[in-house]
């Protein structure tokens, strides 16, 4: 058996989900589909997620709301329409669920967003079955809710609760059926909605193998595999056949928006291989992410170079830090107060800096972190970088290769890109560099063409 997760870019209209059903029909073990909200059919197009967060913002504002709930509505219609299916109900029932949204209680705002973001995927797994069942595939649609997924902490950047996975293993499946599960969303303890963070679709059908234990999880995109960089930033860099889990988390963590770092953890255990595949090349073999790679390491100086804008850097100095007991205790009591999480902290004999995950918090949290650190522990210097991005260079290669550092610095220095933070993590299979966003694209570039050429 396999769990098949399909993209927003797979999903994005008619023809796109044509293709997703010939490759369900391809192959009869394909019994478990997790999807995606639509997503872009063009390049300045909208995904439905995003709609769904104009729609959110819209209500909230008071402001009026029928030519977006038309939009949203108009996105599932065009797909059934492509299918030839009578619309009228479907219509009615698409108005009902939005207008539905608007009445419901939330507890707070983030629980109102996650409700509305997370029903673009409850509503396209809703179309996709009444599809499939039009087209004389046999579908059930099935909610997280059915299948236990029960989330803590916080309502749009959920986790799952382990417990979840009792009710899960109950499940029994029919050859004969496929059942749709939509991505990204579950339910708290209190049974309100919840997502998992952005691009959390993954994250559902890592949840679900783990849970089902199938033979492999394949996740379909708009590639025909992960290459070593993002073909956003090189144009054609090449592909990479095999990744080893913890390089792909180390990766996916650091902008390899292609898979989720959250979607490797659930998989570890039973070691179910993830297969990348491209839903308009569903040929193609993809990429695999095993728990070991078996081709030959030393011939791959570094597997894959990922690099991310979201962060701010934090830098604080003051002289004699190393020797004062309780400084950082007191630093980590800040950013605990103020409920905010850090990302890494490097430091010096008398400097300490804390790189940070700007989508976790607000300017105003971390305006009023800043403020506290000054007033309490009045360092000499305290500066903070908003625009601050990482780069990840990994490769279960390098753990072995003594020059790698100083092949990955050399070119970057010799074309002026300045690093402002390096960490090699203990793991030894990465090295992290820290520096401003304007130098990001270019460092990666310099990296990418020092180990593999134009
Ligand atoms: N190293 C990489 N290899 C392949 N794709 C990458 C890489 N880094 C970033 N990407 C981007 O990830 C995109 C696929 O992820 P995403 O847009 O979330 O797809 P989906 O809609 O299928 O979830 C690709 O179109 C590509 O631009
Ligand atoms: N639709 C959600 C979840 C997701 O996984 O989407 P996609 O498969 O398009 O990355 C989002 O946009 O975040």
């Amino acid at each position: 058996m396999k769990v098949v997760k399909f993209g927003g870019t797979s999903l994005a209209n008619g023809a796109q989900l044509e293709k997703v059903i010939r490759i369900m029909q391809a192959d009869s073990s394909r019994q478990v589909m997790v999807v995606s909200a639509p997503g872009k059919r063009f390049s300045n197009d909208q995904k439905v997620t995003d709609l769904m967060l104009s729609f959110a913002k819209i209500v909230l504002a008071g402001a009026e709301d029928s030519h977006i709930i038309q939009t949203i509505v108009n996105r599932y219609l065009e797909i059934a329409h492509y299918f030839k299916i009578e619309t009228t109900e479907l219509k009615l029932t698409l108005n009902k669920k939005l207008i539905a949204l608007k009445q419901q209680h939330y507890p707070n705002f983030d629980y109102l967003y996650a409700a509305f973001i997370g029903h673009g995927e409850y509503l396209n797994a809703m179309v996709i079955t009444q599809i499939l069942n039009h087209i004389g595939c046999h579908a059930r649609f099935m909610s997280p809710k059915a299948l236990g997924l029960q989330t803590t902490g916080s309502p749009l950047a959920a986790t799952l609760d382990p417990r979840s996975y009792q009710q899960m293993a109950w499940l029994t499946l029919d050859p004969q059926e496929i059942i749709v599960v939509p991505g990204f969303f579950a339910y708290d303890d209190q049974g309100y909605m919840t997502t998992f963070k952005r691009g959390g679709s993954d994250i559902t059908g890592a949840i679900l193998s783990h849970g089902l234990k199938p033979t492999l999880y394949e996740n379909f995109t708009d590639v025909s595999s992960i290459f070593i960089a993002s073909p956003k930033i090189v144009s054609h860099p090449m592909p990479i056949n095999h990744l080893t889990y913890r390089e792909m988390r180390e990766l996916a963590y650091a902008g390899f928006s292609v898979l989720s770092d959250e979607a490797i953890v659930p998989v570890i255990q039973d070691s179910i291989p993830i297969q990348i595949k491209n839903t308009n090349a569903p040929d193609a073999d993809g990429t695999l992410i095993v728990p070991q790679r078996t081709n030959d390491l030393s011939l791959l100086p570094i597997t894959g170079i990922a690099s991310d804008t979201r962060f701010a850097a934090l830098y604080t100095h003051r002289y004699l830090l190393n020797s004062e007991i309780g400084f950082t205790l007191k630093l980590l009591n800040i950013l605990y107060r103020h409920h905010i999480s850090y990302e890494h902290m490097p430091t010096g004999i008398d400097d300490l800096s804390i790189i940070f995950d700007k989508q976790l918090s607000s300017p105003a949290q971390f305006a009023a972190m800043r403020a506290d650190i000054a007033r309490e522990l009045h360092p000499d210097i305290l500066e903070w970088y908003d625009d601050y991005a990482v780069i990840m260079v990994v490769g279960e290669g390098m753990a072995n290769n003594p020059h790698i550092i100083n092949d990955i610095l050399t070119p970057l220095s010799q074309n002026n890109i300045k690093i402002s933070m390096i960490n090699q993590g203990a793991s030894r299979i990465s090295v992290m560099l820290g520096l401003p966003v304007n130098q990001a694209q270019l460092a990666v570039q310099t990296i990418y063409y020092h180990f593999f050429g134009q």
